[in-house]
């Protein structure tokens, strides 16, 4: 029998991810097959009010015990917490994450960790300092059809990777849904758009595929196309990545990574549309079924023509935790979400004393964040309405959103 490691979480902010993840965390390790960590969520801050953390820890299911706390420095100044999941929008990553580095806790910090390279750099050199542990959560790296897909890579089945798409788009009909423009994913201030919130996703699928394919991956160079919503933030982005590689390993790789939140990677919900990620090998291709950031299938096409399917579930036990999908809840009944895996690794690496995580190394998120901030610079917006809407829309939330300026 192995024993168990007590991690003790705290969790620093109070939206919808932060309610996912937490359900998630205090899911029966054992459902999974995990029986050597036991995450404990300790306690849970809300930048709005500590009424807003307590309702938090009652509507999630937490301990009786756990603290709540109405500032997030409260939280990062708790004595009895091991590791912070930073759960605010990705505007406020950096400061929020340095808080709790500066406060000498470990961190994992959402998807994308900061919004420029800069700013991961100061969270890296500071985790450094400090001996500390920091990871993005990008989750899908750590669910098992992920793993899977690298495996399949590795193992030489389909060939030598010569290409790969990857696409997140999540048509969430932002005239209807977000109106008034203050959705995170919407607001410049917030920084909203399709490629800092579903752009991760599809580059991930890129650099872990060619990462699986070869031992080191050199940043490639990225050429891009942005369309732009009313609000000025980027509603489609299609990146193309050349990856170097040398001519005798087989040249170049090609990566089309697409995001967008106009358009569907899963049109019908069903799957209909086909795969959203595709790794295309000489001796044939992995495939993987929508939605990118949580596959529920796979599917290895080779030349000889044989197909291997396989159905992906996340377990959880009864009821689960539920199915966020960013702007609402669906039900997903019986199954957990699956942030569950990032979090087993988040607490296997302080339990081993690793500083980062297994799957995407922090040098791997810095060209990861310098693919996007390539991407912005390709983009800049010059016109008029880009000078016009956003110092309109600053004037407005002035009057209306003052909860948004909060830092
Ligand atoms: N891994 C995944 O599957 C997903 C990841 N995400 C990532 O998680 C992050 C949060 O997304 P999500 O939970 O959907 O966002 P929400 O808007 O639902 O929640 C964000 C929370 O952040 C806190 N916050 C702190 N400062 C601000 C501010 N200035 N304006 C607004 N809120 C603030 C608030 O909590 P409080 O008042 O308690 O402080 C708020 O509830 C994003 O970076 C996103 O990319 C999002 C969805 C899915
Ligand atoms: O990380 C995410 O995954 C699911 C999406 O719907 C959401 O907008 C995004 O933040």
């Amino acid at each position: 029998m192995p024993s168990v490691k007590v991690v003790r979480w705290g969790i620093l902010a109070t939206g919808g991810i932060a309610r996912t993840f937490t359900k998630d965390l205090l899911l029966d390790p054992s459902t999974r097959g995990v029986d050597s960590v036991k995450h404990v969520v300790s306690a849970v801050a809300s930048s709005h009010s500590i009424e807003r953390a307590r309702e938090f820890i009652i509507e999630c299911g937490c301990p009786d015990a756990t603290r709540a706390y109405g500032s997030y420095s409260g939280l990062a100044r708790d004595e009895d917490i091991d590791i912070v999941y930073v759960a605010s929008p990705h505007s406020h990553h950096y400061q929020h994450a340095m808080l709790c580095l500066e406060a000498g806790k470990n961190v994992l910090c959402e998807k994308p960790i900061t919004v420029n390279a800069d700013q991961v750099k100061r969270l890296i050199k500071k985790a450094q300092e400090k001996g500390l542990f920091l990871m993005q959560a990008l989750w899908t790296r750590y669910l098992p059809p992920s793993i899977y897909v690298s495996d399949v890579i590795q193992s030489g089945r389909i060939g030598n990777v010569h290409r790969i798409t990857a696409d997140t788009s999540i048509a969430m009909d932002p005239e209807r849904n977000f109106a008034d423009g203050n959705h995170r994913m919407v607001n410049p201030d917030l920084a909203g758009g399709a490629l800092l919130d579903l752009g991760p996703y599809s580059l991930s699928w890129c650099f872990q595929a060619v990462l699986a394919s070869q031992p080191e991956v050199d940043p490639p160079s990225v050429v891009s196309a942005v369309k732009r919503y009313k609000t000025r933030v980027d509603e489609t982005t299609t990146m193309i990545l050349t990856f170097p590689r040398a001519e005798e390993n087989g040249g170049d790789i090609h990566g089309i990574a697409t995001a967008s939140m106009r358009v569907s990677m899963d049109a019908d919900g069903r799957g209909s549309v086909g795969p959203c990620v595709r790794v295309q090998g000489d001796k044939g291709e992995i495939q993987v079924f929508p939605p990118s950031y949580r596959p529920t299938k796979t599917r290895v096409v080779l030349s000889d023509g044989s197909i291997e399917d396989r159905a992906w579930e996340y377990p959880g036990p009864g009821k689960g935790s539920g199915w966020y999908n960013g702007f609402g809840e669906l039900n997903a009944e019986g199954e957990g979400h699956g942030m569950f895996w990032e979090a087993d690794e988040a607490a296997m690496a302080l339990i081993e004393g690793r500083k980062e995580g297994r799957r995407e190394s922090l040098k791997e998120v810095v060209h990861m964040i310098e693919m996007m901030d390539k991407v912005r610079d390709q983009h800049r917006d010059s016109s008029l309405l880009g000078l016009i809407v956003p110092a309109l829309q600053a004037v407005g939330r002035k009057y209306t959103m003052s909860h948004m300026m909060r830092s």
